[in-house]
């Protein structure tokens, strides 16, 4: 049985506005999970993944292990590709790793990143690593159970490529939150993508987005982009696998040069910025700075969309009226219509932080809302539909839970325009 800790920190609690199928609330289908270890604290398991190797996967686990980590949260990389490691040097670690009789040690990069690989147990870097594959599968799970990751906001496992015996013994034995699916745009057009969908699929991980690496070159004098491999076939397959892009990441020097020189901490680059949001999105951040804080009169505020008949109104940034509901120690102390100052999201984000909102309870809604009042300490649960009331008590005992398909990162128009969550998924 798996074991998901709920912990306080920093970065945000992770089971208020998780996905329904997340593995925490999963546990009949947890059976095969290991034990994590007891020292350890671990809130979101989040798999990279690809179809096939050299894609830049251990590139993506870095960088956005190191994206979240500049946001404040505790991350940590389980580097699951045993044969071909390649995260430690990334971040120039290179110290053998050490233990005690209560688990293993992980690496610490600078800036405070934990990792564990096998290049860190091997007599040295560039031993091979010629075991058979029940001998890999059995280091990933160890990673999982003997290692004292201590506590973790975010942990991001490079997975093997592919979808063979090591791969679904990960998904098997860790339980992973949610994957990235890591292509380039030759894969695309191939079947290897849908292989990597169909396994997720079949492992009943929920599958986050797609980043397409090697997308294009920048030319470094006129700017042109350059479609090496052909054009981009990237938002067709995201579209047909009904999935977000969470990034395009040009073929660039600086990327090659900042792991070649053992300096990823230190790589700017504003690539995958929509896979920081919805990975921010997915743990509820902020909540209990916002959330189920009250304000100086011991007032909790919430806000729902809704619809003028009392049912949750589908889409945040084009509702005209919010229903306000005022709790005081659990009990609801007043309930008040207010009307939308005017369309789109920006003005309705600015009302909720004037209105002291503490919590929106909503159907669909965009990425650039949802990062508007998260940044204004709003805790945000996206995907209720049906009766406010319902949802807002719902919310105060606990058993309010996201869709999981309601944060919409197509920045178009279409979010809300189905029930509980938007079209473009
Ligand atoms: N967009 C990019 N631009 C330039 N170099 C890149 C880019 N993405 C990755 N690289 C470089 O390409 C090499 C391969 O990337 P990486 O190791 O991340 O691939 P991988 O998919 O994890 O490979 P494998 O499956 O073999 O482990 C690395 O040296 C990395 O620095």
């Amino acid at each position: 049985m798996s074991e998901t800790y709920e912990t306080q920190s920093s970065c945000g609690d992770s089971c208020s506005s998780c996905q329904a199928t997340c593995s925490s609330r999963n546990k009949e289908k947890d059976d095969m999970k290991e034990a994590l270890n007891p020292y350890s604290k671990v809130k979101k398991v989040i798999g990279i993944v690809s179809g096939k190797g050299g894609v830049g996967k251990s590139f993506v686990t870095s960088y956005l292990s190191v994206l979240m980590n500049r946001k404040g949260c505790h991350t940590a990389i389980l580097d699951a590709d045993i044969t071909g490691p390649s995260i430690p040097k990334a971040f120039g670690v290179h110290e053998k790793a050490k233990g005690n009789e209560l688990g293993i040690f992980p690496a610490i990069s600078k800036n405070g990143i934990k990792i564990m690989s096998v290049n860190l147990l091997l007599e040295t870097e560039d031993t091979p690593v010629i075991w058979r594959g029940p001998v890999i599968a059995g280091t990933v799970k160890q990673f999982w159970t003997d290692v004292l990751w201590d506590d973790v906001d975010y942990m991001f496992v490079d997975m093997p490529p592919g979808t063979g015996d090591v791969p679904l013994t990960v998904f098997q034995s860790l339980p992973v939150d949610g994957v990235i699916i890591v292509t380039s745009p030759q894969e695309l057009v191939s079947m290897i993508v849908s292989k990597a969908v169909n396994m997720a699929e079949a492992m009943n991980v929920p599958i986050l987005g797609i980043v397409e690496n090697y997308s294009y070159l920048e030319c470094g004098n006129c700017g042109e982009k350059i479609s090496v491999f052909g054009t981009s076939h990237v938002n067709e397959t995201a579209e047909r696998f009904h999935l977000p892009v969470l990034g395009r990441i040009p073929i660039n020097p600086s990327i090659a040069e900042a792991v070649d020189k053992e300096r990823i901490e230190e790589l700017e680059g504003p690539w995958l910025s929509d896979a920081v949001s919805v990975l921010t999105a997915m743990s509820g951040e902020k909540k209990e700075e916002g959330g189920k804080e009250e304000d100086s009169k011991g007032f909790l505020r919430i806000a729902v969309p809704t619809d003028g008949k009392n049912n949750v109104f589908g889409h945040f940034g084009k509702a005209s009226e919010f229903t306000l509901y005022e709790i005081k120690d659990n009990e609801l102390e007043g309930k008040v219509i207010l009307s939308a100052e005017g369309e789109g999201h920006a003005k309705t984000v600015e009302m909720m932080k004037r209105e002291k909102i503490n919590v929106v309870i909503c159907g669909g809604i965009g990425m650039e809302a949802m990062e508007g009042l998260m940044g204004g300490n709003i805790l945000v649960i996206p995907g209720a539909t049906g009766d406010a009331d319902v949802a807002a008590a719902a919310y105060l005992d606990g058993s309010l839970e996201d869709s999981g398909k309601a944060v919409c990162s197509c920045k178009g128009e279409n979010h809300g325009q189905e029930e509980g969550g938007c079209n473009c998924h």
